[in-house]
């Protein structure tokens, strides 16, 4: 195991600000961390490095306490806004970076290369975007394969392709083993870039699962939006029992264990249907039935 987290608990004041959380991150595995404002993300992140220490409860970062040299020689990170020096080029801050952990300067382009930033590498930081930025900070954090990555909103303010490729990056990662530990608001974008979801709700952790397991255990309504023949809607939304949304379109709301059912009343309404999409919940309905309570 590379992370595992039992109890933790973190005061400030009289404010729980983490109550009792415990979870665990495999070699490999790629887990996001959801959560409001204020739900307590950062703050555990921090208890992981070693910046803060956890009021009661216990972590070990790759078998050793937070902080320690083990534990830091392992584990890499990045901050939602990685901070740099504008008048260094991508190289020179790099370069530094390698020296200040013992590592040699010579692979500062083999990693900017593995970023994206080969041809920008001599261009001072201060004329890059803020993608570029991110890049800068991803190829940190990869200094020495890290076997464990922890990464504040990593991709806040990056553009699709910016995200894609970040990911792509985290992907090959995973399959080398390191583990990742992701922070995000990003909701549908973890859903198909991270193995498992933890969310926490006001310090408290409400979800640990992989989204189909979430998915099930919300259970939420399935929405099946049928496409009817034209002028035919209010007929159809009257036979099945449903709300018509305009000229065409007819909404209808079930259980999962019913979906099958109203698939075949659909059916047997042949031609006044010209077809139907199945509208699973999304990651959104998920997260928001979680954070409500709904997984007590
Ligand atoms: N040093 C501190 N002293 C007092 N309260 C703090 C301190 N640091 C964080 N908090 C409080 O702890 C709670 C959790 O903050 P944290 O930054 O961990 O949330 P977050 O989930 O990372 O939020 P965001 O998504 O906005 O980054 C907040 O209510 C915050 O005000």
């Amino acid at each position: 195991m590379c992370l595992t987290l039992s109890q933790v608990t973190k005061r400030y004041g009289n404010h729980t600000v983490l109550d009792a959380v415990g979870f665990d991150v495999r070699a490999g595995e790629r887990v996001a961390l959801l959560g409001h404002n204020g739900a307590g993300k950062s703050t555990l992140m921090k208890i992981i490095l070693g910046l803060i220490p956890a009021d009661l409860g216990s972590v070990s970062v790759l078998g050793a306490a937070p902080g320690s040299q083990t534990a830091r020689t392992g584990t890499a990170y990045l901050p939602e806004n990685a901070a740099f020096h504008p008048a260094l080029t991508g190289q020179e801050q790099l370069c530094h970076y390698l020296r200040l952990r013992g590592a040699s300067t010579s692979q500062a382009m083999p990693l900017l290369e593995r970023v994206g930033l080969e041809t920008a590498a001599r261009r001072r930081i201060g004329t890059y975007s803020k993608g570029m930025r991110q890049r800068v900070g991803l190829a940190q954090a990869l200094i020495g394969t890290p076997r464990l990555l922890v990464l504040d909103e990593p991709t806040s303010g990056l553009d699709p392709v910016s995200r894609r490729e970040f990911y792509t990056i985290l992907d090959e990662l995973a399959a080398q083993g390191t583990a990742i530990l992701l922070s995000s608001h990003a909701l549908t974008e973890v859903e198909a870039r991270t193995d498992r979801i933890v969310i926490l709700s006001s310090g408290v952790m409400v979800a640990n699962d992989t989204l189909a397991n979430l998915r099930r255990r919300a259970s939420l309504p399935i929405r099946l939006q049928i496409s009817a023949q034209n002028g035919k809607a209010d007929e159809v939304a009257r036979k099945l029992s449903a709300g018509r949304r305009n000229g065409v379109m007819v909404d209808l709301v079930c259980r999962s264990d019913e979906k099958l059912a109203r698939l075949g009343d659909i059916s047997a309404l042949g031609s006044l249907v010209d077809d139907v999409d199945i509208i699973p919940p999304s990651l959104e309905d998920i997260y928001s039935h979680f954070s409500k309570g709904g997984g007590a």
